[in-house]
């Protein structure tokens, strides 16, 4: 398998709001997406962009703000944890999700669940936080071109 390029990192918030405004007027972040709900993964979205890491899609790699949303939400637990939120999981990339799945379930690591469609719109699965090194690791597919990003 071939490790593709970080496509963001996850951050756990308790609120979005307020931090859009922090990464605003603390950052400078000029490019941040409207929050939209993700019901089914118990999370509140949105994307803040870092200016171009020269990667070879030309695009930064982006920070993932999750704010819990419900009271079933993954998150909450992590919340109840780390009350202020911070850095929740990586998320890389890979050409092909299901040979990325075989290779981690080779490896012997735990894959947390099925396949899923992720916020970018492409298919994700993680993997857990004590077989990756004690990091959360999301493993994306890579957007195919024009798809919904
Ligand atoms: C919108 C983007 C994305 C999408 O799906 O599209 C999302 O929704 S991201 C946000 C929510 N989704 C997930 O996080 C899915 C994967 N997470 C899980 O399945 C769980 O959170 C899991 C298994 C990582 C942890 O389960 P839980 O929180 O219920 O249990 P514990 O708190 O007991 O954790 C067990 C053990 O793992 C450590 N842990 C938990 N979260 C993290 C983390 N983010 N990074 C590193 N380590 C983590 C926790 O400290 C426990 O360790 P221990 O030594 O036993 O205390
Ligand atoms: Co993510």
């Amino acid at each position: 398998m071939k490790l593709g390029r970080l496509n963001h990192i996850g951050v756990a918030t308790p609120s979005i709001a307020d931090s859009v405004a922090y990464y605003r007027d603390i950052m400078g972040a000029t490019q941040i997406t409207e929050p939209f709900d993700l019901p089914e993964q118990g999370v509140k979205v949105c994307f803040v962009d870092t200016p171009d890491t020269g990667g070879t899609t030309g695009e930064g790699t982006q920070i993932e703000l999750i704010e819990p949303l419900g009271e079933k939400s993954t998150l909450n637990t992590f919340m109840e944890k780390n009350p202020l939120g911070g850095q929740h999981h990586v998320c890389y990339e890979v050409a092909d999700i299901e040979e990325a799945r075989r290779w981690f379930e080779e490896k012997g690591k735990r894959i947390l669940g099925p396949t899923r469609i992720g916020a970018h719109g492409t298919p994700i699965f993680f993997l857990h936080p004590k077989d990756m090194m004690g990091q959360l690791t999301e493993i994306m597919e890579t957007p195919t071109e024009g798809a919904q990003v």
